[in-house]
C-alpha cells in the first residue's frame, strides 16, 4: 500500500538493495508504533476472547464460529473495510483475518505478478508472538512496576495494535521480495534444495549473518535515540526499553521473515519447468 518501492517496477522490486532499503525505512515505522502502543498499560483483557462485552457490535466471532477478543474484533473489522479500499490487493499486504475480506469499492488493480503465485502468510504465528511475547516486554518499562489494567485505554491500544501488527507484518512478508531475488540470482543453487525439501538448506542459503547483525545494531541504535530522552535527561522515563526492541527483531522479526522466505521457496518451483 504506502510503498516507497514501485510494485509495479519488477526491476526495482527484485532488486536486493532496494529492498534492504524498504526493509530499513520499515524499522522506523515499527518502532515508532511499539513507542505508541507501549504508551499504555499491557491491558490483557482485550486479547482474551470473550472477557470484553462489546455492546451491539456486529459479528464477535469468525466465520467458522470462533469468539473473537476485543482486539481481534478491531482488526477484523478494520480489514474488512480497507479491503473495500482495496489493501489486500497489494502482493506486500496480507490479513489476520482472510474470512472477512469484502469485494473492493474501486475498480481492481493490476499489479504485474513480480511474485510467484503462493499462499504464505504467517500472520497467526505472527498474532501469538506479539502478544504473548512481544507485547509483555515492550510494556514494561525497565525499572519500573507493570501499570495497572486502565480500561479507558482499551480503544487506544487496540488501535495501536493494530498499527504495530500490520507494520511488522508488512516487514515480514518482504521476505518474499528477498526470496525472489535471491531465487533469480541463483536458481541452480536453489532448485535442488527445493525440489529435495531441504529446509534447513534453503534456510542457510538464504542467510546473511552480516546482514543480521547489522539490522540489529542499527535498530539498537534508533530505540536508543527515538526512545530516549533528546535533552539526555536521565531522569526522563525512557519512551520504549531498548533490548526489548532488539530482542524482538532478533527472536521474532528477523526469524519469521526467513520463514516467509523458505516458505515461499517452497512454493517456487510450481508450474515452472523445474518442478
Ligand atoms: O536482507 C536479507 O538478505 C534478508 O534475507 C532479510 C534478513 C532480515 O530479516 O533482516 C533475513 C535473513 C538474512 O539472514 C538477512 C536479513
Amino acid at each position: 500500500m504506502d510503498s516507497a518501492i514501485d510494485l509495479s517496477d519488477s526491476s526495482k522490486a527484485l532488486s536486493l538493495p532496494h529492498i534492504r532499503y524498504q526493509l530499513i525505512r520499515l524499522e522506523d515505522t515499527v518502532l515508532f508504533h511499539m513507542i505508541e502502543r507501549a504508551q499504555f498499560p499491557l491491558n490483557p483483557t482485550i486479547y482474551k476472547p470473550g472477557a470484553i462485552q462489546m455492546e451491539g457490535a456486529s459479528e464477535t466471532t469468525t466465520s467458522d464460529g470462533k469468539l473473537l477478543s476485543f482486539c481481534d474484533w478491531v482488526i477484523r473489522e478494520q480489514e474488512k473495510l480497507q479491503s473495500q479500499i482495496r489493501r489486500y490487493q497489494s502482493p506486500d499486504e496480507h490479513p489476520f483475518f482472510p474470512d472477512a475480506l469484502q469485494p473492493a469499492v474501486l475498480p481492481e488493480l493490476n499489479y504485474p505478478a513480480v511474485l510467484w503465485p503462493n499462499d504464505v502468510n504467517v500472520n497467526n504465528e505472527l498474532k501469538e508472538r506479539y502478544i504473548n511475547t512481544i507485547l509483555p516486554a515492550c510494556c514494561v518499562q525497565t525499572g519500573r512496576p507493570e501499570r495497572p489494567e486502565a480500561q479507558e485505554n482499551y480503544g487506544s491500544a487496540a488501535t495501536a495494535d493494530l498499527a504495530c501488527l500490520q507494520s511488522l507484518s508488512r516487514r515480514i512478508h518482504f521476505g518474499k521480495f528477498v526470496a525472489e531475488s535471491k531465487f533469480l540470482a541463483a536458481p541452480e543453487k536453489f532448485v535442488p534444495l527445493i525440489k529435495s525439501a531441504d529446509l534447513a538448506g534453503i534456510d542457510a542459503a538464504i542467510t546473511d549473518a552480516k546482514v543480521e547483525a547489522k539490522v540489529l545494531e542499527r535498530l539498537g541504535k534508533k530505540a536508543e535515540m527515538y526512545g530516549g530522552d533528546p535533552n539526555m535527561d536521565a531522569e526522563a522515563p525512557r519512551k520504549i526499553d531498548v533490548d526489548a526492541v532488539v530482542n524482538m527483531y532478533r527472536d521474532h522479526v528477523i526469524p519469521l521473515t526467513k520463514i516467509v522466505e523458505v516458505d515461499y521457496l517452497m512454493e517456487r518451483l510450481k508450474g515452472t519447468k523445474w518442478e
